[in-house]
């Protein structure tokens, strides 16, 4: 097994920090000086304590305006590690997450949360680095009747709550093919509808093209009680594109549910993907990460000339919700289970697009054109050389 990581969150590299250097590199490092850190319930954290799990709740103002009341929601994100050995039956592992995620709900019920997204495929292993197909393939589900929708419906009726449940998709309809998808539940338990993932990795161990292909929804947004709201599916997040169209379709929320491992390319690019979308596309970005080491029972290779291994190394956690104003939270830790709550005033979308105009002046007819002229057979890159 892959050792743990050295600091339990990055926020840790910051307590030897003189304060007045802290001030500045806060400034930077958050685009904020004070963290406005909100206090949890001592009904909450009590929940927290006794399920092993850290809350942290932060909120952000936006100007206030004579014309438009603010509207401000709770966002919630939850990171976990798997409940049980890969090795159990799959009912059993996917029940014992079941019973860990409901406590987390609970404790966001508690905090007000409107809106609450789980981390990408939260309710099983990341299985596809194992190339396997059972018994993983089973824990593929019905995007409107299957164990883990039906399970969160019920939440998000009982605390009028907007849920996500990203999950491995299972499509009876279309010969039973299988996709990774998330799925968006009403505040009254319903379900509004899904997206499927646009981008898929084929990188070391993320073999997920081994069972299912790119998603064929586009970029829909979910208008709900509390908000437009889309889901970039963890790949997706290193493609500004994808980011960019779910901005088009008047997303003010868009999650990006993850499953990404320690010293990876990611690592390095995960504090700054969702910031720089959420300023490039003037809406709030949520990612989430999940956390642990998953140990299965075969080996198997990363194509990579290395030894044949059990496990991917640790995922990071680290889910940070960030502004159009390029603000951020502090991360979750990068290795325990967790709740993060963000106080959010919507209004802030339009505001930033007043203010520094990135929509007014996207240049989107010479992209539209340069792009169609990028997928031709004959294309020529516009290249001027010295003759
Ligand atoms: N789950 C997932 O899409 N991971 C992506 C791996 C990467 O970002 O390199």
């Amino acid at each position: 097994m892959s050792a743990p990581f050295s600091l339990k969150t990055l926020e840790d590299c910051l307590k030897n920090v003189p304060a007045d250097d802290l001030k500045d590199l806060k400034t930077h490092i958050y685009g904020r000086s004070n963290d406005n850190e909100l206090p949890v319930s001592t009904k909450a954290q009590k929940i927290a304590k006794d399920n092993t799990f850290v809350i942290k709740s932060y909120k952000f103002e936006a100007i206030k305006e004579d014309l438009r009341k603010p509207r401000v929601v709770r966002i919630g994100a939850i990171q976990t590690s798997l409940a049980a050995p890969t090795t159990e039956p799959i009912g059993v592992q996917r029940q014992k997450i079941f019973d860990k995620v409901a406590k987390i709900i609970e404790a966001a019920a508690l905090e007000n949360v409107n809106i609450l997204c789980l981390q990408e495929l939260w309710y099983l292993p990341y299985v596809f680095c194992t190339r396997e197909k059972y018994p993983w393939c089973e824990f593929a589900e019905n995007p409107e009747s299957g164990a883990a929708v039906t399970f969160l419906s019920t939440f998000a009726r009982k605390y009028n709550m907007v849920i996500v449940s990203p999950i491995l998709e299972r499509d009876e309809d279309q010969g039973d093919i299988v996709w990774n998808t998330a799925v968006v539940i009403s505040h009254t338990g319903k379900i509004i509808g899904k997206h499927r993932k646009n981008h898929i990795p084929r990188v070391g161990d993320f073999n997920e093209s081994t069972y299912y292909f790119e998603g064929n929804t586009g970029h829909p947004v979910f208008e709900t009680k509390y908000g437009r709201l889309a889901i970039n599916i963890c790949y997706g997040r290193h493609h500004p594109q994808n980011w960019m169209m779910f901005g088009l379709n008047g997303a003010e929320i868009v999650f990006n549910p993850s499953a990404e491992i320690g010293g990876s390319l990611s690592d390095r690019m995960w504090f700054i993907e969702g910031r720089a979308a959420a300023v490039a596309n003037s809406f709030f970005t949520i990612t989430i990460n999940r956390v642990g080491t998953e140990v299965f029972a075969n080996e198997f290779t990363s194509a990579d000339g290395k030894k044949a291994h059990n496990d991917m190394g640790p995922f990071y956690g680290s889910a940070y919700l960030a502004t159009p104003e390029g603000m951020r939270t502090p991360g979750m830790p990068r290795d325990s289970d967790g709740l993060l709550i963000s106080e959010v005033d919507l209004n802030e979308c339009r505001q930033s697009r007043d203010l520094h105009t990135f929509r007014m002046c996207q240049r989107l007819p010479i992209y539209a054109e340069g792009f169609t002229r990028a997928t031709k057979l004959d294309f020529k890159p516009q290249i001027i050389r010295e003759i």
